[in-house]
């Protein structure tokens, strides 16, 4: 399995400064990093804080999450066949919310090469200062990145004093709790904090932290035993909490040939015919999907 991180966080907040540094320290330790990176609202050059060494897909046209997850699985895809990496550093754009982030990486297709370590979120520490000039809109997407942190990086430390430092280390700690929390300068983080990360995904337990009525994100991988009727998993469906946020997958349908192309999202199902026998697998992405009985698994 490849470890993969996503680096999450606000425009200008210091994800291109992390990634560069994580790389640099990647290669002092002799492992090989790739990156994907999406160039919404950067400039063309970001790419050039890359090494020619790393293979590096960029995703020119739009983000990771809006120009459709088949290319994202694409690139994913050209990068496992093509390429000799042992960490995936996936920089999500600034305006990018982690949850469509992520969904975007958890095909399927790849859940069994693929240790998705979790979300790391830069937060520009004087933004977070001056959240209440934000929009409505980006304020709340930059709290969602904050919240849905598995690693919270309170970076530009330098530019404040240590009393507000201190402030804003409490503030963050407060509105995500699970996060662990480092205070960083232009986004330098020890890769072992980074290594520490238990990840997001296990086969038959979710890692779900839980303070209070704190959640982080979690994801479950599920493997169908046997084939379901569509009734009975529409109904099931329709009991489902509102904090599944993504399903997707093949579901093994009673009286069809082949697992069907299952998408879920905010309550919205599609069913594709699938031409190719494909593994009856489904990802689940939201907060307290620890306990869901999944028809047709064990
Ligand atoms: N003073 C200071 N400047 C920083 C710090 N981290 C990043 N910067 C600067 O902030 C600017 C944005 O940093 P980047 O690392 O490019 O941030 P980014 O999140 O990748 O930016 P986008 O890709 O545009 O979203 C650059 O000019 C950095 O040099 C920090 O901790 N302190």
């Amino acid at each position: 399995m490849k470890d993969v991180y996503l680096f999450s966080g606000f425009l200008g907040s210091g994800k291109t400064s992390l990634l560069t540094d994580t790389i640099r320290q990647l290669k002092e330790r002799g492992l090989k990093p790739a990156v994907l990176m999406n160039e919404l609202g950067k400039l063309p050059f970001d790419s050039k804080a890359i090494e020619d060494d790393i293979p590096l897909k960029e995703m020119l046209e739009g983000c990771i999450c809006c120009t459709g997850s088949e290319k994202t699985e694409a690139q994913l895809q050209t990068l496992l066949a093509g390429e000799d990496f042992d960490v995936l550093i996936i920089e999500t754009t600034g305006a990018a919310h982690p949850v469509e982030a992520l969904d975007a990486v958890y095909s399927p297709l790849f859940a069994k090469q693929l240790n998705v370590k979790g979300i790391v979120t830069v937060v520009d520490s004087k933004r977070w200062l001056d959240r209440h000039l934000l929009s409505p809109q980006m304020r709340s997407l930059f709290l969602e990145q904050i919240r849905h942190a598995h690693l919270l990086l309170a970076n530009k430390m330098d530019l404040l004093s240590e009393d507000l430092q201190a402030k804003i280390t409490f503030e963050l700690q407060s509105f995500n709790s699970t996060a662990t929390l480092i205070q960083t300068s232009h986004g330098k983080c020890p890769l072992s904090m980074l290594e520490r990360l238990k990840g997001t995904v296990s086969e038959k337990k979710v890692n779900e932290a839980r303070i209070g009525e704190q959640l982080t994100l979690s994801t479950r991988i599920i493997s169908f035993k046997e084939s379901v009727g569509k009734v009975e998993f529409e109904d099931w469906l329709r009991t489902i909490p509102s904090t599944i946020y993504r399903m997707k997958g093949f579901v093994p349908i009673k009286g069809t040939k082949n697992p069907m192309l299952f998408q879920y999202s905010y309550g919205m199902v599609q069913w594709l015919p699938e031409y190719v026998k494909m593994d009856p697998v489904i990802v689940i992405i939201g907060e307290k999907i620890a306990d869901l009985k999944i028809p047709g698994s064990e």
